[in-house]
């Protein structure tokens, strides 16, 4: 296992250019997620790192040693990366055991040890019993789990996953979700995962490297990411967020400001890098739909409004609604025991910690 360091890459086809001098780390044992939507450059990104495609400028480096640099490459099988895809790739012609041997094969061990690795593998991913199976006889979740055992098999350096969850159906990616991120905890394997599902890279990520057109927008922990997105793109691709133009009027501290939105005047907490409570000017509030909550008809204090209900939808636990404060729509999510009706006007407060003002 080893620490990935990206400096300055540049993928171009052509006229296209893919990826504009991005850098960025994986530290050794670390699982970070490239998010963004499609076309973004995530997975050309980690298909250059694989040597799969390759790099027109830049540095790429595992370890101590240069996978690419000023667009000399070294080839993929050269490289100690095992890399998982979202199409399985396992072969049907071939025995689980013998998918799972093969990188062991190549590499010359002997039967006595591939017999040995094979066998850890399949228990690790859940699949002993399998050996014997061939792949056309293997259900979606268990081809997957045969390319996971393939590639971890061989003790890579670093571990690439292109979307590997998005042919399942829903139940299974979300136990695949939580089976592979104890997998890599348990490996300690340094892992970079593609994804465009938030949700997905939320939950398994220790960190995200957000991406769009190219370039990196932001990264972080998941956490930082919800809690303090640094522009409009990241606060509406990670979470539910109402994002409203708004207007910084008075300063409440250094931590505060009350903010003029279209009919009202709120409390905010929270201002994302580069943003000073001091400074006024236009903004953009961030209002996310759970941080809305419903309060008692006669509370009083900052942030309290009175809401008409407009729409509503019921999500189990929760119902959906889009409420009318002042001139603004907001969606947000109450809890269901005790839903309003459409027309209803109700009592809501937002935490002013919840208002999180980003750069217009
Ligand atoms: N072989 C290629 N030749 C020319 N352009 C390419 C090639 N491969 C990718 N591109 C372009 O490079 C950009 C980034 O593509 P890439 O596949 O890396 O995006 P992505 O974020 O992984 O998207 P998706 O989630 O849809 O796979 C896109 O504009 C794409 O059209």
């Amino acid at each position: 296992m080893a620490k990935l360091k990206v400096e300055d890459l540049v993928v171009a086809y052509g006229a296209v250019i893919a990826v504009r001098d991005i850098s960025f780390t994986v530290e050794d044992g670390e699982f970070v997620s490239l998010l963004g939507p499609s076309g973004c450059g995530k997975t050309t990104t980690l298909r250059c790192i694989a040597g799969l495609e390759g790099s027109s400028g830049g540095t790429i480096r595992l370890g101590e040693a240069i996978m690419a640099a000023d667009g000399r490459d070294v080839p993929p099988d050269k490289r100690g990366i095992n890399m998982v895809f979202q199409s399985y790739a396992v072969w049907p012609h071939m025995s689980v055991f013998e998918n799972v041997a093969y990188g062991l094969r190549i590499r010359r061990e002997t039967s006595a040890d591939i017999e040995r690795k094979v066998g850890e593998a399949l228990k690790i991913v859940g699949l002993d019993g399998f050996a014997g199976r061939y792949g056309t006889e293997l259900s979606g979740g268990q081809q997957q789990r045969v390319a996971l055992a393939r590639a971890v098999v061989t003790s890579p350096r670093l571990l690439l996953f292109d979307e590997p969850l998005s042919n399942l159906d829903a139940g299974l990616r979300d136990r695949m979700r939580f089976e592979l991120v104890e997998l890599q905890r348990r490996l300690g394997q340094t892992s970079l995962y593609v994804t465009h599902d938030q949700s997905e890279a939320m939950l398994m990520s220790d960190r995200i490297i957000l991406m769009k057109d190219g370039r990196i927008m932001q990264s972080g922990t998941p956490r930082d990411l919800y809690e303090r997105p640094a522009s409009r793109f990241a606060a509406e691709f990670i979470g539910n967020a109402n994002i409203v133009e708004a207007s910084v009027i008075r300063s409440a501290g250094d931590r505060s400001a009350q903010v003029s939105l279209p009919g009202g005047v709120i409390v905010a907490g929270h201002f994302s890098r580069g943003q000073d409570a001091r400074a006024s000017g236009p903004v953009l509030a961030c209002i996310r739909a759970e941080s809305i909550s419903r309060i008692r008809d006669d509370e009083t204090g900052a942030n309290c409004f009175d809401a008409r209900v407009e729409t509503l939808g019921f999500l189990g636990p929760l119902v959906t609604c889009s409420l009318l404060l002042g001139e603004v729509t907001l969606r947000a999510e109450l809890p269901a025991r005790r839903p309003p009706v459409i027309g209803d006007t109700i009592r809501v407060r937002i935490e002013p910690d919840d208002v999180i003002i980003i750069p217009e």
